[in-house]
């Protein structure tokens, strides 16, 4: 658990960040949200002490980090970055093996692991462990990062802007994939995020600043449908609650049911996506899978009165739209069906 304890950072008389006290739960993820220059980089480079505090402590496990060797410290703090920084002369299986190899650890094992890893961040071992940095897509080399960050099996991962160079397909897709590694490995994760959809869709809790104070910390659903002020429910913006439905997995929304025969849709599925895929389909239930496990069934009615959940208020119209971000001019019982657009709907 990171917690942060009146944490400060001032630059002459000018505060980056001021009376910070927040903690991050375990095996969590937490988005640090706010507008530029809220001090959101400079929290999250005070937990790994790249940036020295001005005052107040930061306690990892109960420990004063101040207290800690800064290399020390940073061994269990995985750290990944939008400007990646892969060792251009080595490989990506060495790139991803760098803290291992620094560790001594053993080299079969190692390679075991980095394989391991780069399947994981969907990269397929075989074509890209000795490729070079320099042959890779900007979204290849920061799933590079991620394996890497990775590699040292930190229990705490810092993240600032990971996915920020890419472009939005490329952007869901990776972090998808985060997602489904984190709900295997349960790292602690902060993510450092200035894109509203990246925080709701990612965060299990958001911290949202402001001038470098804390301006609300809850849940994604806390801050859409409590905002603590008027500042935050403008920064999220008048279409929070869809956006925020954007962002809930389908899995959210399973229940028990007859299965047989209904299109697959995969648990991961974001319910706006699930929505559309639905209506593509032309049918009015689907069964949720996760891999191969079958979590249950979903209703297009479930989905588009998203309100009894606690994912969008009655009459917001979140769901409306949502359904308009489909094929708004067939209806949920109208079409074919056709299963194989729900099963190629998302990478599981
Ligand atoms: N080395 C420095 N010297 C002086 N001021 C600094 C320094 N580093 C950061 N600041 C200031 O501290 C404030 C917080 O910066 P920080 O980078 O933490 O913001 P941020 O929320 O991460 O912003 P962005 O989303 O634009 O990356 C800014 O006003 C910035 O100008």
């Amino acid at each position: 658990m990171i917690t942060l304890n009146h944490l400060e950072k001032k630059y002459a008389d000018t505060y980056a960040v001021k009376g910070l006290s927040l903690t991050f739960p375990d095996a969590s993820i937490t988005a640090l949200l706010g507008p530029s220059g809220c001090g959101k980089t400079t929290t999250l480079r005070m937990i790994n002490r790249l940036i020295e505090p001005s005052g107040g402590q930061v306690l990892l496990d109960g420990q004063d980090t101040a207290r800690l060797r800064p290399e020390v410290l940073r061994r269990g703090i995985g750290y990944v970055i939008q400007q990646i920084g892969l060792f251009p002369h080595l490989s990506v299986a060495q790139n991803v093996a760098t803290v291992p190899d620094l560790l001594g650890q053993n080299r079969s094992q190692t390679a075991k692991r980095v394989d391991e890893l780069l399947s994981l961040v969907g990269l397929e071992p075989s074509v890209y462990r000795s490729k070079r940095p320099a042959e890779l897509s900007g979204g290849q080399a920061q799933r590079v990062g991620v394996a890497r960050a990775l590699a040292a099996d930190p229990p705490v991962l810092l993240m600032d802007e990971p996915f920020g160079a890419l472009d939005p397909i490329a952007r869901d897709e990776v972090q998808e994939r985060f997602l489904n590694i984190q709900r295997e490995l349960k790292k602690t994760v902060v993510i450092v995020s200035h894109d509203i959809d990246e925080a709701l869709r990612m965060g299990d809790y958001v911290a949202l600043m402001r001038a470098g104070e804390l301006e609300q910390f809850g849940t994604p659903d806390d801050l859409v449908r409590r905002p603590a002020s008027e500042f935050v429910r403008q920064f999220l913006g008048d279409d929070a609650n869809l956006r925020q439905l954007a962002g809930v997995p389908v899995r959210q929304f399973a229940r028990s049911g007859e299965a047989a025969g209904l299109p697959r849709i995969e648990a991961g599925t974001n319910t706006r996506t699930a929505l559309a895929l639905m209506l593509r389909a032309g049918s009015e239930r689907a069964a949720v899978w996760e891999g191969e496990r079958l979590l249950g069934v979903v209703g297009f009615s479930d989905l588009t009165r998203a309100e009894g959940s606690g994912v969008a208020p009655a009459g917001s119209g979140a769901a409306d739209a949502a359904f308009a971000t489909g094929s708004s001019s067939s209806s949920p019982s109208s079409g074919s069906s056709s299963s194989d657009s729900l099963s190629s709907g998302r990478p599981g």
